[in-house]
Parts: structure tokens; sequence; C-alpha cells
């Protein structure tokens, strides 16, 4: 597929109701894509080959992104490996496979930055996978997406598809999902401290997860999805590209500027019964920023806009 993606061509992107899918949609729409095919799981269950077979076959995409996904937050992670690791097996083993048959010329893969070692150098470079022990919180998780990534490599190097996997931060943003116990932990602490909000007057205490001492790079869905595309239209490597904002920020403080949007007089109170999980996850993003990409949406923005998204959406 030569760069830049031509604008006419038939993109499937997966998990097109999701924050990130939607996210890309918004962002190739504005782009001029006038191809674009986003079937929903009643649609096609991407687990199913047989089911995904048919589809291609019947489609034919030219360019797939994909970003369906089972996803959550630490918890959701930590109590529910076995889904987490068949969901995300299947997803990218039965759309790769039927990509490659049916000549799709260009597939972008959404890894994530819970790959890497738990200990890992900080910031986290691409070189760095499986060079350590996962975050065993999210191990289940880590080894599906690992093996996604694996399968971009393996596809290139045995039938020469142009596949390649994008390694996004923490995201958060419009669509995100906010069920307090699910969720990650942006949207958690909107659905949180909202929740205090509507319970009025007098101080109420917000019960968060940890110590509040890890630190976590938070992206925008919107930056992620610029920067997807991006890739589609600049990036000629094969290897895996970390996706972030090259800051990251201790989730104490992270809980007070999202108090400070929400719910002022709330007080915080930490649960250490619930896991920290890694202790840092800061992304080493020179590969990416070399192709001339930078992120536009500050993290003090992108809490108030998806506040107000919330508001207007989820409230
Ligand atoms: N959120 C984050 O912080 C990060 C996310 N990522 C990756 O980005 C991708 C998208 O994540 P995100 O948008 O947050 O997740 P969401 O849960 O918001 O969206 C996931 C999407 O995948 C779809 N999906 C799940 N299972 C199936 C299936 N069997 N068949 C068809 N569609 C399916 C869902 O469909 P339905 O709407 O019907 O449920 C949904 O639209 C994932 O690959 C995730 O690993 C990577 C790093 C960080
Ligand atoms: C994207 C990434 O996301 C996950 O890894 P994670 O970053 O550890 O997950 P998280 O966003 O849920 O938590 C970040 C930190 O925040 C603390 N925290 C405080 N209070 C709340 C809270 O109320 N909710 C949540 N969710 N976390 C909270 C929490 O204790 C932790 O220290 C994996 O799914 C992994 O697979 C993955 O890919």
């Amino acid at each position: 597929m030569p760069s830049p993606i031509p604008r006419d061509a038939k993109v499937l992107v997966t998990g097109g109701r999701g924050m990130v899918g939607s996210a890309l949609l918004r962002r190739f729409r504005a782009e001029g894509f006038a191809n674009l095919l986003a079937p929903t799981r009643d649609e096609v269950d991407l687990r199913d080959q047989a089911a995904v077979d048919a589809w291609f076959d019947r489609q034919r995409p030219k360019v797939v992104v994909h970003a369906a996904g089972t996803v959550g937050g630490i918890e959701a992670n930590r109590t529910r490996p076995a889904e987490f690791l068949y969901d995300n097996l299947m997803l990218h083993a039965t759309v790769m496979r039927a990509a490659w048959r049916t000549g799709v010329r260009r597939l972008l893969y959404l890894g994530s930055s819970c790959v890497y070692p738990r200990d890992c150098p900080q910031p986290m470079r691409e070189e760095h996978l499986l060079s350590g022990p996962l975050e065993p919180t999210n191990d289940a998780y880590a080894i599906a997406k690992i093996a996604g990534v694996k399968a971009c490599d393996a596809y290139r190097r045995q039938h020469g598809c142009d596949f390649f996997a994008a390694m996004p931060t923490n995201l958060y943003g419009p669509g995100d999902n906010f069920d307090p116990q699910n969720s990650h932990v942006v949207a958690g602490m909107i659905q949180k401290f909202h929740t205090c909000r509507q319970q009025g007057s007098g101080r109420r205490s917000v019960a968060l997860w940890g110590t509040g001492a890890p630190r976590r790079e938070l992206m925008h869905v919107d930056d992620l999805a610029d920067a997807c595309l991006t890739l589609l239209d600049r990036y000629e490597g094969a290897g895996p590209v970390n996706v972030g904002v090259g800051v990251d920020t201790a989730v104490s403080e992270l809980a007070e500027q999202v108090r400070s949007i929400v719910c002022p007089d709330a007080t915080i109170d930490y649960d250490t019964t619930k896991p920290d999980g890694a202790p840092r996850k800061l992304l080493d993003v020179s590969r990416l920023e070399s192709l001339g990409w930078r992120s536009r949406i500050p993290l003090a923005d992108g809490l108030r806009s998806t506040y107000e998204w919330f508001l207007e959406n989820e409230a």
C-alpha cells in the first residue's frame, strides 16, 4: 500500500462503537475517507473464524485498523483473566488470518503499553518487549496482546503482509467505559467524583484504589486516533510503535485534577486493599515523533472535555 493511504480505499475499523474505534472513525471521516466499514458485534462476532472469513470474502477491505478488544481497567483484568486471554487472542487470530487470505494491503493492530515488563526501564522502548516478567494484574491480557504484536511480525515474515502494531498508553476520552468496577482510572475517577457531587452538600469521601503512588501516561483518544492516521500514512517500518504523550502523572495528582473539575469539596480515601499495578508505564515515543507527530491535547483540557462529554451522555 503506497503511503499515504488513498482516501478512497476501503477501510475496515473493528470495534467501531468503542472508545478507540469511534475516535478512529471521527478522525478518518474528518480526513475525507469515503469508504469506511465498521461492522458491529451483532453483524460479525470477530472471535468466529468462519464468520470473519465470510465477512472478509464479501467485503474485501484493503486496509484494516483492528481496534476490537475485550478491554478494562486493573480490576477487570485482575478478576477476568480467562475471558481477557481468550477474547483478545481470538480477536486478532481470526482477523489477521482473514486479512492475509483476502490480500489486505495494510493492517494496524492496537496493542497496549501493558505488554512491557512490570519493572521495565523507563521510558519503555519497543525493544524492551519480552525482556522481563509481566505485571500480574493484567498478564493474561498482556500475553494476548503480545501474541497480536508477534502475529503482525509472523504474517510479515512468512507472507510479506504489511501488518504492524501501535502500542498505546492508557487512554481516556469520549466513549470510554465509565463503570466504576471495570473502567480505567480516568473514567473511574470521573464516575466516582460525579457520584459524590450528586450526593449534594457536605464533604463526601471518594474511595480510590491503591496508594495513589503509581504513575500513568494518559492520552486523549483523539490524539491516539490522529497518531494512528500518521502511522498509516507515514510509517514504513515493520516493528511495533509506541503511542503516547511523553509525560506521566501520579495517580494522586490525577485524582486532585479530577476532583477540582468535578467535585472540589470531596475528600479522597485510598483503598489499599485494591492493587496499584505497575509502578510506572511511561513510553519512549521517539519512533512515533520521528514521523513528525506530536500530541495536541493537554491532560487538563482532555479531562475537562471528557467530563463535559460524560455529563451529556452518561450522567
Ligand atoms: N482503553 C485503553 O486505555 C487502551 C486500549 N487499548 C486497545 O485499544 C483497543 C480498543 O480499546 P477501547 O476502545 O478502549 O475498548 P472498548 O471496550 O471501548 O471497545 C472495544 C470494541 O471492541 C468490540 N468488540 C469486542 N469484542 C468483540 C467481538 N467478539 N466481535 C466484534 N466486536 C467486538 C466492542 O463491541 P461492542 O461495542 O459490541 O461491545 C467494542 O466496540 C483494544 O484493542 C485495546 O486493547 C490499548 C491501550 C490502552
Ligand atoms: C491501559 C492499561 O490499563 C490497565 O492497567 P492500569 O493502567 O494499571 O489500569 P487502571 O487505569 O485501571 O489503573 C491505573 C492506576 O490507577 C489506580 N486507581 C485509583 N483509583 C482507581 C479507580 O477508581 N479506578 C481504576 N481503574 N484505577 C484506579 C489503580 O490502582 C492503578 O494504580 C490494564 O487494563 C492494562 O491491561 C492496560 O492496558
